[in-house]
Parts: structure tokens; sequence; C-alpha cells
């Protein structure tokens, strides 16, 4: 919910309007639970569950009702639930505060609204909430909960402890899958998030990629490229992208014959060379062994399509099970390999046809196409485009960043290897959207730089920017 929220903001829906509508929501439930003048106790906590309600007590008028905020107003956790206090005390609406559980007075309203905790909970229930939930577990008054009864984790409906019980639950924008087996009512509110908060990406995708403080080597990934022969320089894009993105070791797998050119590109890239000018199946069993230690490996980047490559590239994937991105020339392979690896493709468009799925100009129709293929395939498909589309056979992800800059060669290089990175520390239709959004931000930076004049290595040293979200 916080990537949507963000992604809604980013869309020009600031969440203080997300918490107005759920705060509407909550005031129009309790009309419906409670008549004109019955007392009404909202509950708040220091978090937005209690920002909503807060909003809520401003909708109230034909009430009777007393706010209880659990905590000093100067804890309260979130500015725009601040504001709204600020707002209820500045119109001297009946409130409290509750600085210790022995302060907590429900009284004996006809309506609790409970707004100390939703999404926000983390174990067990503290002071004054536990009090709290007992007094209202205790009272004789209906029950409305805001978003998630509080102390219910909503995904997956058990509490650590004690949680409030609900007659009625309000959730918002869309069913939590831990409210399937609450025994109450729940009512889900549409609180105006806009559809395309879910299905583009935005800068709420790359919350995805918090990185705990505690980390240390390894844990970032440890990605291994397949490539090179007829090309050199497409490996070591791909492979110093996925250092930029992430990846803490980066490492090159690429025929002898051009090991040093492709290591010359970067003293970062750890090159290892297998005979030969070209991949061929005499070197997929060692390949399987080094790939066997890796988080991710990305195959295809400069390799070319010769037979015994494309032969090879077949050898690896039936035999392989780890998780691969697959781009360029060995993506005409993977429709006719039975594999148990986790495969995210990264066609443009004719590489698509090639591989036998449909593509249509509309983003929309494309879409769906999308989505049938990577269903058929059983993989994940990213298929490039000025619109970008991603799916696993049953989400769609939709890309809107880039520019026509990007068509210049190699782009596609950075991005498969961006993906192997992301692949390594993230869910494979995560991965790939985030991988598109990043890559098309860091070609947007470049194109500030260097317009229709950017090169691929311009997106290198931009893809950490465009993957903190900071601002151009
Ligand atoms: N898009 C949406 O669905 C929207 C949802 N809204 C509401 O926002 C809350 C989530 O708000 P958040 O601030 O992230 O967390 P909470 O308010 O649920 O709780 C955080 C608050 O509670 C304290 N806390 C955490 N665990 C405990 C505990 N075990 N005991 C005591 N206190 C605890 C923590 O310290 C924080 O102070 C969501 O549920 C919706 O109601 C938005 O308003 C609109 C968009
Ligand atoms: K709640």
């Amino acid at each position: 919910m916080a990537a949507v929220d963000l992604n809604a903001e980013a869309l020009g829906v600031p969440r203080k309007q997300l918490m107005e509508s759920s705060g509407n929501a909550v005031a129009r439930a309790c009309r419906d639970l409670a008549d004109p003048g019955a007392s009404v106790a909202v509950v708040a906590g220091r978090g937005n569950n209690g920002g909503d309600a807060l909003v809520a007590a401003r909708f109230l008028k034909a009430y009777d009702v007393t706010v209880h905020l659990l905590g000093r107003p100067e804890t309260i956790s979130t500015d725009i639930a601040r504001e709204n206090w600020d707002a209820l005390v500045a119109g001297e609406a009946d409130h409290r505060t509750v600085t210790d559980s022995a302060g907590f007075d429900l009284g004996d309203p006809d309506l609790v609204v409970d707004a100390m905790l939703g999404t926000g909970v983390t174990g067990a229930l503290r002071e004054p909430e536990a009090t709290a939930a007992r007094a209202i577990n205790d009272s004789s008054a209906t029950v409305l909960a805001v978003d998630v009864p509080s102390g219910v984790d909503a995904d997956t409906g058990d509490a650590a402890g004690l949680a409030v019980d609900a007659d009625r639950v309000v959730t918002f924008h869309d069913d939590k899958p831990g409210l399937g087996d609450l025994d109450c009512e729940v009512v889900v509110a549409d609180i105006g998030i806009p559809e395309a908060a879910e299905l583009f990406t935005g800068p709420g995708d790359l919350l995805a990629l918090d990185r705990d403080a505690q980390s240390h080597k390894g844990d970032h990934g440890d990605v291994l490229v397949v490539g090179g022969g007829p090309y050199t320089g497409a490996p070591a894009l791909a492979a110093q992208s996925a250092l930029r993105a992430g990846a803490d070791l980066a490492r090159v797998a690429c025929p002898e014959a051009v090991a040093r050119e492709v290591q010359g590109y970067s003293e970062n890239l750890i090159v290892r060379g297998f005979s030969g000018d070209r991949l061929a199946p005499e070197h997929v069993p060692d390949l399987l062994d080094f790939a066997a230690d890796r988080d991710a490996v990305v195959f295809g980047p400069g390799l070319g399509d010769a037979d015994e490559s494309l032969a090879a590239v077949r050898e690896f994937l039936a035999a392989y099970d780890g998780t691969a991105v697959v781009d360029a020339d060995a993506l005409q392979v993977v429709p006719d390999v039975d594999t148990e690896a986790t495969l995210i493709c990264t066609p443009h468009q004719g590489e698509l046809r090639k591989m036998g799925g449909e593509t249509d100009s509309d983003w929309e129709v494309r879409s769906d196409l999308v989505r049938e293929f990577a269903a058929d395939l059983g993989h994940t498909l990213l298929v490039k485009g000025a619109y970008d589309v991603v799916s696993d056979g049953d989400a769609v992800r939709v890309n809107r960043t880039g520019n026509p800059g990007m068509t210049v060669g190699g782009t596609g290089d950075v991005l498969a290897g961006a993906t192997g990175a992301l692949a390594a520390v993230l869910p494979p239709l995560d991965a790939a959207a985030v991988a598109a959004y990043g890559n098309g931000r860091a070609g947007d930076l470049a194109a500030e730089a260097f317009g229709g004049g950017l090169v691929a290595t311009d997106l290198l040293e931009r893809l950490p920017a465009a993957l903190r979200g900071d601002e151009a």
C-alpha cells in the first residue's frame, strides 16, 4: 500500500486527499451504524490509521463525538495525521490525549471507532493500546474498525496477541488478505486511488529496494552475464549495469577470444573466458556449475545467433533451475525449451514476434497480448517500447519512463543487466518492473544532459540515482 500511495502521489493525488476520503468513508459507516445524536468514541492511534478517524470526526457533526488520542500530539507520526489533529483542536472538538493506560476512560458510548492501528501494526499491542482494546472489547458499544481491527495483521488475519473485536471493518482501496476470516462485516471503501497508481510503475516501486543497513557483501547479488562473441561491448554493458543497479559482484563468461577486450571495458568486472570465439554446447557443463553459485544469470548480450551458440543456450536453459534474464539472440530459444528456471525475457517488439508472440501499437491491447503470451510461456516478459509492458501471465505493469534517445545501441544490454541485478533480490515481476522504471529514468536523466545524442554508457552512472528516486 505504501508503494501505491506513493505512486498515487506522483500522479497528483496526495496522501492527505486519500486520508480525507478514508475518513469520509469511516463517517459514512458511522452514520450507517448509529443514529444522529448517538455518542461516538473515536479512539485514535498516532499513525495514519488514527489520522483517518481524526478526519471522520470532522464529518460527524450530528453526533456526540469524543476523540481519544493515544499518546501526546507531538508523538503523532505523520504530518497529515497531525494536521487533522490540529484542525480538531482548533475547532474545539471534544478531544483528550491519553498518555498512560490509567488515563484511558472510554465512557459508555453507543459506537466506538477503533483507529488505533492499521497496516502499520508491529507485534503485540503495547500500552496504552492494549488497555484501550480491552476496554473497547468489554464495552457494549458497536465497534467499527478503521482499515483493520487494531492488533490484527492485515496480511495474515492473525493477531500477535490481543486484538479489537469489531462488528464492522471499513477497509480502504482493496480487500486485505487477512480480513477474510474475521467474523464481522468488512466493507471495502474506494478512496480515490487511481487505477494508474497500480498499473504504471512509479517512485513507489523503488520502496522494494529499501536496503537494511546490516547487509553485507553478497547480500545484493552475485550476477553472471553469459555473452560476447561477435560483440564484446554488450556483455560489458550488461555486467556494469548489474553493478550500478546494486549487485555486489558482476561476472562475465565470454569466449576466450574476446575476454581481454571485455575486461578492458571495466576493472570492476570479473571476466572468465571459455574456449574458442563463440558459445558452444561443449561449454554448457562448466557454465552450469559456474552459474549454480550465482544469484542470477543474464543470458544473451552479444552472443550472436550462430546455431551452435543457440544450441548451447537451449541446453543450458533446459538444465538450469535458477533465475535468468534472457535477452537478444538467446530469446528465440525460450519458447521451445522446457525449463525449471525462473526466466525474465526482455524482448523488444521485433524479438517478441520472433518468439511467437504478438504485439500492437496500442499499449492497452499490447498489455493483454503480452500477459497472454507470458502465461503461455510460463515466464515473465518485459516487452520494451515507448510504454514497456511487464507481465508474469497474471499481473501487468506498464512503464512510461524513457525517451526516443534510448533507441541507441546498448540500452537493451543495460536494461538486461539491471534486470539481472534486481532479479537477484526481488521477485521476477517486481524486478522487471523496477528495472524498466530505473533504466528509463536513467535514460531520461541522460537525455537531459545529451538529448538525442545519449549513448548507453550514459545510463550506467545515472542508474543509481534513477533507482534511488532522486529528482532529476
Ligand atoms: N492507501 C491506503 O490504504 C491508505 C491507508 N491509510 C491509513 O493508513 C494506515 C497505515 O498508517 P501507518 O501510519 O503506516 O500505520 P498505523 O497507523 O497502522 O500504525 C502506526 C502507529 O502505530 C504504532 N504501533 C505500531 N505497532 C504498535 C503496537 N504493537 N502497539 C502500539 N503501537 C503500535 C506505531 O508506533 C505508529 O505510531 C492504514 O491502516 C489506513 O488506515 C491512509 O490514511 C490513506 C491511504
Ligand atoms: K484500526
